[in-house]
């Protein structure tokens, strides 16, 4: 039977659903069946009021489907994309990291594949350990990390997942660069995952 993955992502301005998106794409690529979600963000008319940027891919953001809790255990491998908030993961993506408790005690998610992703203004933002964050409660949850192998990393990306950054004014929208390296990625994980 083909397996499955989940693409999980939040998103303000909308980089991070770009690289969302490519990560569906390569997973089809790779034979999986990918589905696309984005977490609840209760802050997100809020934010759109704010940055004009944001409104841009406001309605594209909000034509994707809210995660499914329920349906997280059918998946052979979640996908988990953040922007970097103040060196760290979204309140949005670790509300619904937290909100996986459900899962935490019967162990429903242990030895489900895991792979974070962020954007970060700067490669020095601290994209890093958003994506750590993010593999800590995985691991918690008893997931199975995905790092990121060598060859990609030597180009340039954390261990810890596929990094964009977007600029001062997050309207550097990932490019070749990114998806290059989300294929190569997601090319390992297909081979890891089996
Ligand atoms: C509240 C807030 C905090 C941020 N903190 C950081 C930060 O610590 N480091 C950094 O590089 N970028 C920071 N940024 C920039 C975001 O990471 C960037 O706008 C985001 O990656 C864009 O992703 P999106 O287009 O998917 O919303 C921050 C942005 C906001 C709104």
């Amino acid at each position: 039977m083909g397996k499955k993955a989940a693409v999980i992502f939040h998103s303000a301005c909308g980089n991070t659903m770009l690289m969302a998106k490519e990560y569906v794409r390569a997973l089809e690529k790779e034979g999986f069946k990918a589905d696309l979600f984005r977490v609840e963000d209760p802050l997100f008319d809020q934010t759109v009021q704010a940055f004009p940027l944001a409104r841009e891919m406001a309605e594209e953001i909000k034509a994707v489907p809210v995660v499914e809790h329920k349906r997280l255990p059918e998946y052979d491998a979640i996908f988990l994309g953040s922007p970097t908030y103040y060196g760290n993961v979204s309140a949005q993506a670790k509300a619904f990291l937290d909100s996986l408790c459900d899962f935490w005690l019967p162990a429903s998610l242990a030895g489900t594949y895991f792979g974070a992703f962020a954007t970060a203004s700067t490669s020095c933002g601290g994209g890093d350990l958003s994506m750590i964050a993010m593999h800590m409660s995985a691991m918690h949850m008893g997931m199975v990390s995905l790092s990121v192998p060598a060859t990609v990393a030597h180009a340039g990306m954390p261990a810890y997942g596929i990094l964009h950054c977007t600029g001062e004014q997050s309207n550097i929208r990932p490019g070749n660069d990114i998806f290059w390296a989300i294929d190569e990625y997601v090319a390992y994980c297909g081979k890891v995952i089996g």
